[in-house]
């Protein structure tokens, strides 16, 4: 063994990870042998519809809260100082519009996979490029979520890097494929819960450490930490209030409105309300979520201004417990419990869309037998291709932080555009679609990498010095090349739109996927009302136009959509129909009307 394993790791440390993996692997063996025992892709795949809402929320916060941001996080704080906290304003319209648009649209139509809708709306080859996007998003990412533990651990601790990463592969495989999606949202609470735990913990010692809550208070206020509201209007500005606030919605947006990962959890509620509902208690825990890894940060500041950023998170989160047996295990059960939370929401959203995108449309006659053992062969193909991966990532050179919302921003900020194109434009045709698609695919590589390729001289000095110092080389260039891509003189032309803020790749490349897909669908013959399958389109104009008469709005070919159906429910009684009938401004009252529990009320407030 490593000798600098025993300076960190005592015995009770290592019960304390053990029990992480134990138990995950004991909630999914208790799924694999209850309830219907994963036998069929309903349960395997969709936990039989019948969740609620407590476990479906700490899940949804589970899928993109991973290592990174417990790593990336407080280093980008004790680096910059608690800009990045006002991502926390994004939360509001990043949730309240997913639980008002997305979740009404999508859970009505029945779906099992969020590209199904995009079929029913335009057409397969839609939903085949749709699912091929978030396969190639949710892979990549996959590979930064069990690099960066592994590689932050073996930084510090001296655990072996390709150990952990198979260790943490595997046993996240384990528990997918034998529990299925119920096995995968319980997990998440358990370790959402651990995660928390070991935060926590760490903030407590480290407060107690430097002196109290006044002293770090006073430390962080002279270190100039605390960031004012940055108004500067600037789009190639990294972090600023309109960044993070305006474009950190659009990021939000395509996470928890159209990814697959948290759709398939919406349609696992057993009813729409508590989807909603599930979506309305995310906010106060990634509030939390957010609060602490800051504050982590701050305390880092306030106890350890000696350390030079290189010696980041991990080193420090470690020297500090030194001789507080069990802590470290928790810390590191923290991290892991990020990780595989979310690498097991990515494996069972992988299965579930290539089982129900590309492989059951082909062969409709597969047994429920195939189709679920299909299901379970497919999750562990998929955590296989995770370890090629993470091997990747070893291979760049950038803040994982950084990274994981570049490819949030590049691959998902076109996938919600295909969605909002669908939903708020009666008028796109399939071709729109797919030319929509591709160009936002094309600008945000095209903005990707030019802003990899043109990277300032002032990273490369800065990387270069850091090899100097054996200890810190690389924990330099992965945490912290941020600090120094800031150029020395604006930048103009071309240069000055590969500098464009990431946290603007979401937005922009949606409006792109939008603009262009509605110009080609004009030009190719708009789409014609009739022609549009009910239930897939939200009448976003005629709710934002609600202030003009009735004529007017018709004028603006904006209620037609809304009318219609509403005139169909009327046409008819059948269920179908009546399920269809989503728009109705009465049933929205409604809907607000019953939910007069104190919970709600509260929870409306936000
Ligand atoms: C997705 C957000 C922005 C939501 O707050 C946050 O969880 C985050 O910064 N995540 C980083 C990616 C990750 O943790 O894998
Ligand atoms: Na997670």
């Amino acid at each position: 063994m490593d000798p600098s394993d025993q300076k960190h790791f005592s015995a009770v440390d290592y019960v304390i990870f053990a029990l992480l993996l134990v138990g995950s692997l004991s909630i999914g063996l208790y799924y694999a042998l209850s309830g219907g025992r994963q036998r069929t892709t309903q349960e395997f795949l969709m936990a039989d519809r019948s969740m609620r809402c407590l476990p479906v929320s700490l899940s949804l916060i589970a899928s993109f809260q991973s290592a990174v941001a417990i790593i990336g996080v407080p280093a980008e704080v004790y680096v910059h100082g608690t800009q990045y906290w006002f991502i926390g304003c994004a939360y509001i319209l990043g949730l309240l519009i997913p639980a008002h648009v997305f979740i009404p649209v999508l859970y009505r139509l029945k779906l099992s996979s969020a590209y199904q809708y995009l079929e029913l709306r335009f057409s397969k080859s839609v939903r085949i490029c749709g699912t091929l996007t978030f396969i190639f998003q949710t892979v990549v990412y996959m590979g930064v979520c069990v690099y960066t533990p592994a590689f932050a651990l073996n930084a510090v601790t001296g655990f072996k890097l390709w150990g952990v990463v198979l260790a943490t592969g595997l046993v996240c495989t384990l528990y997918t494929t034998m529990g299925g999606l119920k096995a995968v949202i319980w997990t998440d609470v358990f370790q959402t819960l651990v995660m928390f735990a070991g935060q926590l913990a760490v903030i407590v010692v480290g407060v107690h450490q430097a002196g109290g809550l006044s002293e770090v208070w006073w430390k962080v206020w002279e270190g100039n930490h605390i960031s004012g509201l940055d108004l500067n209007p600037d789009p190639t500005e990294r972090h600023t209030f309109w960044t993070l606030g305006v474009g950190g919605v659009f990021l939000m947006l395509s996470l928890y409105g159209v990814n697959q990962a948290q759709v398939q959890r919406y349609l696992s509620s057993r009813t729409e309300k508590e989807a909603v509902r599930s979506c309305y208690m995310v906010f106060p825990s990634l509030q939390l979520a957010l609060a602490l890894s800051c504050v982590m940060g701050l305390v880092m500041f306030a106890r350890g201004s000696y350390y030079n950023s290189a010696k980041m998170v991990i080193y420090f989160v470690m020297d500090m417990l030194q001789g507080l047996p069990g802590l470290p295990g928790l810390f590191v059960a923290c991290l892991f419990s990020a990780a595989l939370s979310t690498i097991s929401s990515a494996f069972n959203s992988l299965a579930t869309v290539t089982m129900e995108d590309l492989i059951k449309p082909h062969f409709p006659a597969m047994t429920e037998r195939r189709a679920t053992l299909l299901s379970k062969a497919l999750a562990v193909c998929y955590g296989l291709l995770c370890l090629a991966m993470a091997f990747l990532t070893h291979l760049m050179g950038d803040s994982v932080l950084q990274v994981a919302l570049k490819i949030f921003g590049m691959v998902g900020g076109p996938i919600l555009g295909l969605f909002c194109l669908g939903m708020f434009f009666p008028w796109a045709n399939s071709t729109g679609a797919i030319a929509g698609l591709g160009a936002g695919l094309t600008v945000s590589f095209w903005v990707g990498i030019g802003s990899i390729v043109t990277r300032t001289p002032g990273t490369r000095v800065l990387l270069s010095d850091c090899r100097a110092s054996p200890m810190t080389n690389n924990t330099t260039a992965i945490f912290t090349t941020a600090a120094t891509s800031v150029p020395l003189s604006r930048p103009s032309g071309l240069r000055r739109f590969y500098s464009l803020s990431y946290m603007w790749y979401s937005a922009f490349t949606c409006f792109t996927v939008i603009l262009i897909g509605l110009v080609v669908s004009f030009l190719t013959g708009p789409m014609k009302e009739e022609d549009v399958t009910p239930g897939t389109v939200y009448p976003l104009m005629g709710k934002l136009l609600c202030f003009l008469p009735d004529s007017v709005r018709q004028k603006l070919c904006c209620v037609s959509t809304e009318q219609r159906q509403r005139q169909q429910y009327k046409e008819s009684n059948g269920s179908t129909v009546a399920e269809l009938d989503q728009f109705s401004e009465e049933e929205d009252d409604a809907f607000l009307h019953e939910n007069t529990t104190p919970f709600m009320e509260h929870e409306t407030a936000i």
